[in-house]
């Protein structure tokens, strides 16, 4: 980059465009709704297979009535019940046919009178003088040539027996369905009852949704380094058709301003226009001033005391809502869901939305940032005691912290931490809690990832938390999973996992790992040596970057054991993950590192053996019993297993 350019940059990210006044939740709500009609954008004639999914606009009353006549509800004769009374299997009383078969659809013509019987089928419509229908099973037809056909009761027949009445279930005049009602197959049954073949609708709120950022790309494209899938138009996209919308995706821009002015005048020909990024204070964060070119009232909002979300900027112009999401995919959706969902509801014609708060326990501390009402995302697992709350702490930037989470808990603005213990209350998001099957909560690996797999394919669902060996081992001690995926090096002995066993709990041998250097490949500083050489021949490199494990984690007692008090160049750094370790090294921000094999296979590195990890399964005494658990240690000890993870790279 050229002396000027770089000037200019350092300029506009020093600018600062600040957040207008950032304000509480309620009060963003109330100044965005005060411009907006919050009613049903428009109504629409669809036929009655095309209304499966949509709002009911107006309040549906039937024209005829459900059944529109007195049916017979079994197949047998239509009778006066008075003339059955005291029939018995010994003692039938006795009834002359009338000249009339009743089938359905036919209209009759004979009355029922006095000491007569009519044959009707089930469906059929009920003669005049009839009051109930006797079971053909009950009776007995005498046919004797030359007299008149006769028909024996051998029960007696209660008033209105066997009879649907006319508008029993469905009266002319009565509203069977009303306007919000969302149309599934089981209205549709109830228009179509009713003679129905066309129903008003709610029109779909069209709404635009538009990603922006140089660095996004469409999924289905290569991602060059430094690249971001875009999932914020996805998922928006998608929720935006959940709740009744229908989504106008216009894709992509790049962060110029005069691209993003005709993006949003385009899409003003919706009913909405969403973006998403570029909204807070970055060098390439034009949204804010894009929007501000529009006017009538134009932005009303910009700056929230949410986390995440506090970037978020609202704005109205010609009663359209105009809305720029942060750019981070948890802040955008669940801000979304926040501030745009129940507005696109309102426009769709739907009710608002009923939420649950369900009362859990946090399992760990929780901190938070003073000034901001923290929203922290949960998943929730069950105890002994009740539920668990288990933060998904990977922040706002994570795409998997809103779409794993089963909801959320706040944590109020002046607050700084809730400690672990505390009870507190779980917004729930969207579909309700299901327990799973088997939770396993300790350390990820792929090898575990295809067990899941397979007990999910056999009809156990799990639920998997990646909070590392050690919350692991105590979230069983807590009796929070049913097992704990760990690799646990005791530093004394350089045994594996045995030595951090309590009272209560059992280990399941599992398998092997393989930790090595991984580096890249041809890199002649590594290549040729064996792991021993490798971690010599570094310390005497100056320029050779490592990048190191986060302390706690087994990997890095294993390093630091092998270092024997070594701290080549990069020592510092903390990758938390093997996968952490790899991409570092395979984008040569760091030389070499410590991780398992398969995944330096996975990123195409070389490897240099060090030594095998054991990497078990602690599980609850008490819970080795249970059906998933015992499925699990059925599927760990099979040859397919066995001959999966061999060929990963894995030794059993
Ligand atoms: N100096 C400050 N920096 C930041 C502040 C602040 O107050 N001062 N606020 C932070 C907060 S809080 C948030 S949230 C983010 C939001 O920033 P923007 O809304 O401007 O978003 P971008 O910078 O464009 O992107 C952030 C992040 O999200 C990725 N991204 C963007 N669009 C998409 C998409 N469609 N799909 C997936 N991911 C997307 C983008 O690549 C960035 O990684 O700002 C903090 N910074
Ligand atoms: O508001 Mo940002 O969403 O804290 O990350």
């Amino acid at each position: 980059m050229s002396e000027p350019d770089l000037r200019e940059k350092l300029r506009a990210a020093a600018r600062q465009e600040q957040f207008l006044e950032v304000v509480g939740r309620d009060e963003a709500t109330a100044r965005f709704h005060g411009h907006l009609k919050l009613e049903p954008v428009g109504t629409e004639n669809v036929s009655l297979a095309e209304s499966l999914g949509r709002v009911i606009a107006r309040d549906v009353v039937a024209a005829v009535d459900v059944p529109g006549f007195d049916r017979s509800g079994v197949d047998g004769f239509a009778v006066r019940s008075a003339d059955t009374i005291g029939a018995l299997e010994e003692r039938p009383r006795v009834l002359t046919l009338n000249a009339e078969v009743l089938t359905p659809g036919r209209a009759p013509e004979v009355t029922v009178e006095p000491g007569t019987a009519t044959l009707i089928a089930t469906g059929g419509m009920v003669p005049r003088g009839a009051d109930a229908v006797v079971m053909v099973e009950h009776t007995d037809v005498i046919d004797d040539a030359g007299a008149a056909v006769r028909v024996e009761f051998h029960r007696a027949a209660a008033p209105g027996q066997f009879i649907a009445y006319a508008a029993s279930d469905i009266a002319r005049g009565e509203t069977v369905l009303r306007a919000g009602h969302l149309v599934t197959s089981r209205e549709i049954g109830v228009l179509a009852a009713v003679g129905i073949d066309a129903v008003e609708v709610c029109r779909r709120p069209r709404v635009a949704v538009l990603s922006t950022g140089d660095e996004i790309v469409a999924p289905g494209s290569p991602l060059p380094p430094g690249k971001v899938y875009d999932s914020n138009g996805a998922i928006v996209a998608a929720a935006v058709r959940e709740l009744g919308g229908e989504p106008v995706e216009l894709g992509i821009r790049p962060d110029d301003e005069a691209a993003l002015i005709a993006a949003v005048a385009e899409g003003l020909a919706c009913d909405m226009v969403i973006l998403s990024g570029g909204t807070s204070k970055g060098a390439g964060d034009l949204c804010y001033r894009v929007i501000s070119r529009f006017s009538d009232p134009g932005i009303v909002v910009h700056g929230v005391a949410l986390k995440p979300g506090k970037p978020l900027c609202l704005a109205v112009t010609g009663g359209k809502p105009l809305v720029v999401l942060p750019g981070f995919p948890t802040s955008a959706i669940f801000t979304f869901h926040e501030f745009v969902a129940p507005v696109i509801r309102a426009f769709a014609g739907l009710p608002p939305e009923r939420r649950e708060a369900i009362p859990a326990t946090l399992p760990i501390r929780l901190t938070s940032e003073r000034g901001r009402t923290e929203y922290s995302m949960v998943s929730l697992v069950r105890t002994d005691e009740g539920l668990a709350a288990y933060p998904l702490a990977k922040g706002s930037g994570s795409v998997t912290a809103f779409s794993h989470a089963d909801g959320f808990v706040a944590i109020p603005q002046h607050q700084e931490s809730v400690e672990a213990g505390t009870a507190v209350s779980v917004q729930t998001i969207g579909r309700g809690v299901e327990p799973a099957d088997l939770v396993a909560i300790g350390s990820h690996c792929v090898g575990l990832d295809h067990l899941l797999g397979e007990m999910q394919r056999r009809g156990q669902s799990v639920k998997v938390l990646n909070v590392g060996s050690m919350g692991g081992l105590t979230a069983a001690k807590r009796g929070e999973c049913d097992l704990a995926p760990v690799h646990l090096m005791d530093p004394a002995t350089g045994r594996y996992n045995e030595p951090f066993l309590a009272p209560g709990l059992s280990l399941i041998p599992g398998y092997r790992r393989l930790q090595g250097i991984v580096f890249r490949k041809g890199d002649p500083r590594f290549e040729g040596l064996d792991g021993g050489q490798a971690l010599a021949a570094v310390a005497g490199l100056p320029d050779c970057l490592m990048i190191n494990r986060n302390p706690g984690s087994g990997t890095r007692i294993l390093t630091d054991r092998l270092l024997g008090g070594a701290k080549p160049p990069g020592y510092q750094g903390q990758a938390k993950s093997h996968n952490a370790v790899a991409a570092a090294v395979a984008q040569g921000r760091a030389d070499w590192g410590v991780a398992i094999s398969t995944v330096a296979a996975d990123y195409g590195l070389g490897f240099l053996p060090l030594q095998p990890e054991h990497y078990d399964f602690i599980i609850p005494t008490s819970r080795l019993d249970r059906p998933p658990v015992r499925a699990f240690i059925d599927l760990l000890a099979e040859p397919e297993t066995g001959r999966w993870l061999e060929e990963r790279g894995f030794s059993v």
